[in-house]
């Protein structure tokens, strides 16, 4: 383990050198803070921040440099089991950077200036999308929409990959859920599917065909 700076603890094993481990999801200053009681229902609604019980490296899952040759990520991290994982378990939660998107309800996509460090990024998932007329929606008029980037910060589960292209694999062993912590907070965590995840495996997901298909050519 690797206490550097800016990390919230001790990186586990192969955390990669300048990404910061988080044990819990960060909230930038510049998030607004009418959107905070939407992911964090515990919250006090003067508050500016939200506060999370810090989650454990979980012990069953390790991040391992891919050196198989074959495998589409070789050279990059994925998310292996240590023991043998359940059918339906949490695995471990997404954490990363929490961030906003607030655009006219008007206009169905975000506008080139209004793209930003999480449009492009490959570790960003959403969490929440609001349309205009959702009465949870605190701003008039506008959509909005919340997601966790780990493009630059978060924990062991920024390594997981895709099923597609790994040889010998059809399908995937893992997914995305939504869910929430133990502090009340809005959350995507990943889950074993009923096949479970065999000691030593790859735990893998399905990105999705949205995923794929906004990065093809
Ligand atoms: C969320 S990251 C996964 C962790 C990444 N392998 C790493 O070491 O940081 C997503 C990136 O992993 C790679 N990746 C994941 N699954 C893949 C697959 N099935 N085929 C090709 N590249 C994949 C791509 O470079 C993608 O942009």
């Amino acid at each position: 383990m690797v206490h550097a700076k800016g990390h919230d603890t001790l990186s586990p094993p192969n955390w990669p050198e300048g990404i910061t481990y988080l044990t819990k999801p960060r909230l930038p200053p510049t998030f607004p803070p009418q959107l905070i009681p939407l992911i964090s229902p515990n919250a006090n609604t003067n508050s500016k921040t939200f506060h999370i019980k810090p989650i454990k490296h979980p012990s069953n899952v390790h991040i391992k440099r891919i050196d198989r040759d074959g495998h589409p990520a070789k050279g990059q991290c994925g998310l292996f089991a240590k023991s043998k994982i359940k059918g339906g378990e949490l695995i471990i939660p997404y954490i990363g950077m929490i961030h906003s998107t607030i655009i006219p309800d008007d206009l169905d996509q975000v506008l080139p200036e209004q793209e930003d460090e999480h449009s492009s990024s490959d570790y960003d998932l959403s969490l929440l999308r609001l349309s205009s007329s959702d009465i949870r929606n605190p701003f008039p008029g506008m959509h909005v929409s919340i997601g966790v980037d780990a493009a630059r910060m978060g924990n062991a589960a920024r390594f997981v990959n895709d099923y597609r292209g790994l040889p010998g694999i059809t399908g995937p062993n893992a997914e995305f859920r939504l869910g929430s912590g133990e502090s009340g907070e809005l959350r995507m965590e990943i889950w074993s599917l009923k096949c479970g995840v065999g000691k030593g495996e790859e735990i893998r997901v399905s990105y999705g065909k949205g995923w794929w298909g906004a990065r093809k050519g």
